[in-house]
């Protein structure tokens, strides 16, 4: 049964304190944190890149960095962000014509790597054969650019179409998510919970974390029925 994993955003957290953030996010019961890489062409926003990274590295070094590669030429960046200490690397099957040895390279750098579709890519774009080699599956709630949007409630069913084909893959949800939506995606067999606005601006982000995560949980267990 996969288990429930919170994975913050960082792009809701206070930038200029990234590290002390990660440790915050970690203390409260965050598995991973979720690390958006824009570059500005893929979407219309530039966030952060490997440099950054590394330096949040060496700041925590257990952390668990979930990258979110919002780029438009996703076999570019595997080798750095492998040396900056990323866990897994997270590609848009839109970005890209060869999946399956993209993902091969990310393998070879010891990385676990992901498969990510935006609001209109349909789930059946991970084909069996790219689900049978990836590690996670995103599906963007959200259209990828910028934190704090409305959760696109029409995603979720791709959610759900993706968990039937692939029980025992991680699947993550991002964009939009939090108390109010959290019950739709775990319900669809998410298992990966990224969240931004709703964990950032909380004045309790621990007490979101227990939440997302008990949701999830729960609705893990029913599945496993
Ligand atoms: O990658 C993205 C958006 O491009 C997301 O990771 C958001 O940054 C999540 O933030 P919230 O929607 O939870 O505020």
């Amino acid at each position: 049964m996969p288990r429930a994993i919170i994975s913050p955003s960082v792009l809701a957290s206070d930038f200029g304190q990234l590290s002390a953030e990660c440790k915050r996010m970690i203390k409260g019961g965050a598995e991973w944190l979720h690390m958006d890489v824009m570059d500005g062409h893929f979407v219309p926003n530039i966030t952060m890149g490997a440099p950054v990274l590394s330096c949040v590295h060496k700041g925590v070094p257990d952390i668990f960095m979930d990258c979110h590669m919002m780029v438009a030429q996703p076999e570019k960046w595997v080798d750095d962000i492998a040396d900056a200490g990323g866990s897994l690397y997270c590609f848009h099957i839109e970005a890209t014509s060869d999946a399956v040895s993209l993902i091969n390279a990310i393998h070879a750098r010891n990385m676990k790597a992901g498969v990510a579709i935006s609001p209109d890519t349909p789930s059946t774009a991970i084909t069996d054969e790219i689900g049978a080699v990836a590690d996670m599956l995103l599906v963007m709630t959200v259209y990828p650019g910028r934190g704090g949007q409305k959760f696109l409630q029409r995603c979720v069913p791709k959610v759900a179409e993706l968990r039937a084909r692939f029980p025992e893959k991680d699947i993550e949800v991002d964009g939009g998510v939090g108390p109010k939506t959290i019950d739709v995606c775990a319900d669809a067999g998410s298992n990966v919970i990224v969240a931004g606005t709703a964990i950032f601006n909380a004045p309790n982000p621990e007490d979101v974390i227990t939440s997302l995560k008990t949701t999830v949980n729960t609705a893990q267990a029913r599945f496993s029925k």
